[in-house]
């Protein structure tokens, strides 16, 4: 199929200078934008925008398993050794170290296509015209030439030139540094060198709509976009987390290890004489033995089987590795409405400052709610609900997160109430030319101010008194309401406002939402609580009513800090002053993520869980985002944990489901730096002492082989309930402690087998090495059992599927040397019965001396 050509981006500079029919004509669309035929080629032929997150391909995760420096240099050294005759030999060690491969490949591909189908179902979609019709496709599918609708709260997809805005405003703030929102208009004329910010008929790529609505057509997309690189940076910010950098840390820990063991050995059993190919085989098959080369797998693994557990319980994590900081976390910052609160779901009444019933109030609150152009809400949709207008304002003034405040102006005339007439004589306002009236709307702390005079119920006009009208409010609020005030001022009929023209206003009264605490959030609060997580609610409504949510649900609110009193105090200076504080009500976006940075500060794991415009940047700010399916794009695509179920309870299951996946990952990575790690530094000891290797590498690769098939099942084992009592933390100074500590007991035990078989028995090779092979594994199988769990171990039931996998692991092992062929190959032979009963009581000294240590370091294993 011949390809037309991509659309020449060059062609597209000072794309904001130009007439829109030009732009439109440039890109080849119409403002009707592309049909899904066209867009759908074009997707072809342009580069993947975003570089999302894809599928890695399977044959890539195969070659991976391979391509590890050790296993490299194994499967170099045994097709030389093929090549010098020792064919048979070499075959099977490729045989081991494939099906290892494969197992590995399985287990990794299992957790991918796990976490891929769940990434899918939290995507942020844009809407794009497509035949004409608005059709919401991925970010990734939106193609130059595309018209794309913009609402508050969206992500912005491309760069493009506005055709239609409605009082847009769009921060860039990730992008040029800038923190106030630009205002943008698709009539502006912009000269061609403006610069960014001045260009205020197009909206760049990664930016996003703060309010306001837009179409605009798609110039360039992805790395072709102005801030391309810097908006493909902010979108895959991909900050290590502390379980990352711990796992990273680790595996150099040990790398180091190995390299320095594996080149000692080989030299030492070379100078003893040996041929220099058996003795680097044998090195090197200890090298397998020794690394984690699992590791990956079961840390996927382990994390993919925690994903989905958690998609039960409806939280999709979109970072894998979020699940560990979810268990880790230790202060959970939650916004109020619709976590603690079921979400204002009515409006109970419209109240004159006097507390009577007021139709004006309603109807004035109802044109704002419809006339406003800048901020979907569910608060605005309750109160059209309650009373249905169909208002268009002259001019607008719209709602943003500082002023909590919204204005319209509107002709006089289409308020139906008897005080139109008396708003003339009003002694604040000239009758002449006020044909019109600002409505304004917003939170009683910002809007109360602005006011002079009060209405009461009769419609008569007064000197308004504050603190009456806000002890009013107050004791709504806490009741448990969420109170919005009204008020209004006589204008002349102007085309545009300012932030000056809400002066001198008359408060109208006051709407009155019931918005009572949410079944089981009290449970939820104390469940975390009782896991050792605090719950701090961070809201940008009143203190009243912040204060009576969080008594309700069972946060302590002796103390409200309101966003005024941070105001001025630095991050350092916040984390100090407010350590104990519980409840922070009237704050704005910015002090959510002081809040959140000033606890990290303080050394906590901080979780903030939010789904608005104003939550993106705190959700970015903490170690662990919590965003809603149904939260605006900005929020969503900063999160990295995604409810498809706004509430608390949902998170209390997720960091326990955190809190095992780690648990479970820490049992793997315990049990391979402790008896592996001690079976292999005993094998090179040996190797050292014994005329003869006290294991042939075959042998090594199949033991290492067949003990990671049952600790892959460890990733869905049970978990000792104390474990999920408390945040868990990487730490790998104790982790080294362990190692340490159970690797030498592992290396005493194998020294008795050692002094059992050489001096006990007088094993010859053939002997010698089956029973190594057998005890090594079943004291592997067997420690796992001790070491999975911190109590003794007759106390924690592991999974059934450990139990299943370890027994079949052992029988297979133990019947080995008696299945003539199998056995011939792997070099095996029957162990006498006396040796095996000799052997046995090893074993159970072994795991008795492990649960000894166990409990004497019990700080070890937590
Ligand atoms: N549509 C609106 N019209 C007028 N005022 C509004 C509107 N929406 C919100 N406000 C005011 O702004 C205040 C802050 O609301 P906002 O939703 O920004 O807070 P928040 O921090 O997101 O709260 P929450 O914790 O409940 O999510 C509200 O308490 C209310 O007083
Ligand atoms: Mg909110």
């Amino acid at each position: 199929m011949p390809r037309r050509s991509p659309i020449d981006t060059t062609q597209q500079v000072a794309y904001w200078a130009r007439p829109v029919d030009e732009v439109l004509g440039s890109v080849r669309s119409t403002s009707e934008g592309l049909s899904q035929a066209e867009a759908t080629e074009r997707r072809a032929t342009e580069a993947d925008p975003l570089g999302e997150h894809r599928r890695r391909p399977a044959l890539r995760i195969l070659i991976g398993q391979y391509t590890n420096p050790i296993s490299i240099v194994l499967i170099g050294a045994t097709i030389v050794s093929m090549a010098l005759g020792d064919v048979l030999d070499g075959s099977i060690i490729i045989a081991i170290i494939a099906a290892s491969g494969l197992l590995g490949f399985w287990q990794e591909s299992r957790a991918d296509n796990a976490v891929a189908e769940l990434l899918a179902s939290v995507q942020v979609k844009a809407r794009v015209l497509r035949d004409g019709r608005v059709a919401e496709v991925r970010l990734g599918d939106v193609v130059v030439g595309d018209v794309v609708e913009l609402s508050a709260g969206d992500l912005v997809p491309a760069d493009a030139r506005l055709l239609q805005s409605r009082e847009l405003q769009v921060d860039a703030s990730a992008l040029t540094g800038e923190s106030f929102p630009l205002e943008k208009d698709a009539a502006a004329i912009v000269e061609a060198d403006a610069t960014v910010a001045a260009r205020s008929n197009v909206v760049q790529l990664g930016s996003h709509v703060v309010s306001g609505t837009a179409r605009a057509v798609v110039v360039a997309t992805g790395r072709d976009t102005e801030f391309g690189g810097v908006a493909h940076a902010v979108a895959a910010a991909d900050v290590r987390t502390a379980f990352e950098f711990g796992i990273a840390r680790f595996g150099w820990l040990l790398a180091r290890l190995v390299a320095v063991l594996t080149v000692l050995i080989f030299i030492v059993n070379w100078i003893y004489g040996r041929p220099v190919l058996d003795s680097l085989l044998f090195a090197l098959s200890l090298a397998v033995g020794i690394t984690p080369q699992m590791l990956p797998a079961i840390v996927s693994l382990s994390l993919s089987v925690g994903a989905r557990h958690l998609a039960q319980r409806r939280v999709v994590v979109k970072r894998l590795d979020a699940i560990e900081d979810l268990g880790a976390i230790t202060v959970l910052c939650t916004d109020k409405t619709g976590t603690l609160t079921t979400g204002a779901v009515e409006l109970s009444r419209a109240v004159t400052a006097d507390g009577v019933r007021s139709d004006r109030v309603m109807q004035l609150a109802a044109i704002n709610a419809s006339a406003q152009r800048g901020f979907r809400n569910p608060l605005d949709a309750i109160i059209l609900a309650a009373h249905a207008v169909d208002a268009t304002a002259l001019a607008e003034l719209p709602y943003d997160f500082q002023r909590k405040r919204l204005s319209v102006l509107v002709p006089r005339g289409m308020v139906d109430t008897p005080d139109n007439e008396l708003l003339d004589e009003t002694p604040n306002h000239s009758s002449a030319g006020s044909s019109a009236l600002l409505v304004t709307k917003g939170s009683v702390g910002t809007v109360l101010p602005l006011c002079v005079t009060v209405r009461a119920a009769d419609g008569g006009e007064s000197p308004l008194t504050t603190s009456e009208v806000q002890a009013f409010a107050d004791q709504l609020a806490a009741e448990g309401n969420r109170v919005l005030a009204v008020a209004s001022r006589a204008m002349p009929a102007l085309h545009a406002l300012s932030v000056d023209d809400e002066t001198d206003l008359t408060f109208e009264g006051l709407l009155v939402f019931r918005d009572p605490a949410k079944a089981g959030a009290a449970e939820a609060v104390a469940s975390l609580q009782h896991a050792g997580v605090r719950v701090v609610l961070i809201t940008g409504d009143s203190a009243a009513t912040a204060r009576a949510t969080a008594k309700a649900v069972g946060v302590p609110a002796d103390t409200v800090v309101t966003g005024q009193e941070l105001g001025a105090l630095d991050t350092a200076r916040l984390a100090v002053a407010f350590r104990d504080v519980r409840v922070f009500a009237e704050v704005e976006p910015m002090h959510k993520a002081r809040i959140v940075s000033a606890l990290r500060a303080s050394r906590e794991v901080v979780g903030f869980l939010g789904d608005g415009i104003n939550d993106a940047v705190a959700l970015h700010a903490a170690d662990v985002g919590i965003s809603v399916d149904t939260a605006v794009d900005v929020a969503k695509q900063a999160a990295s944990v995604v409810l498809l179920e706004k509430g608390l309870d949902v998170v209390a299951d997720g960091v326990r489901l955190g809190r095992r996946t780690f648990a479970n990952t820490l049992k793997y990575i315990r049990l391979t730096t402790s008896a592996n790690f001690g079976n292999m530094a005993s094998l090179a000891v040996a190797s050292l002492v014994l005329p003869f290797l006290p294991l042939l590498p075959r042998q090594i690769l199949l033991l290492n082989f067949l003990s990671d098939i049952p600790a892959m099942t460890i990733a869905a084992d049970e978990v000792d309930r104390e474990q999920l009592k408390k945040p868990i933390h990487w730490n790998l100074r104790r982790l080294q402690v362990f190692m340490l500590v159970f690797g030498l007991l592992s290396t005493v035990f194998d020294l008795i087998t050692f002094a059992v078989l050489v001096w006990g028995f007088g094993a010859g090779s053939v002997e010698f090495q089956s029973a190594w092979f057998v005890m090594s594994t079943l004291t592997e199988l067997a420690v796992l059992f001790s070491l999975r769990t911190a109590r003794p171990i007759w106390k924690s039931r592991p999974a059934v599927a450990l139990v299943l996998s370890s027994v079949a692991v052992a029988v297979v092992t133990v019947a080995l040397p008696y299945i003539g062929p199998a056995a011939t190959v792997m070099g095996l032979e029957p162990p006498p019965a006396l040796l095996l009963a000799a052997l046995g009581a090893v074993l159970v000294l072994y795991i008795a001396a492990n649960e000894v240590l166990k409990r004497r370091m019990p700080g070890l294993l937590h």
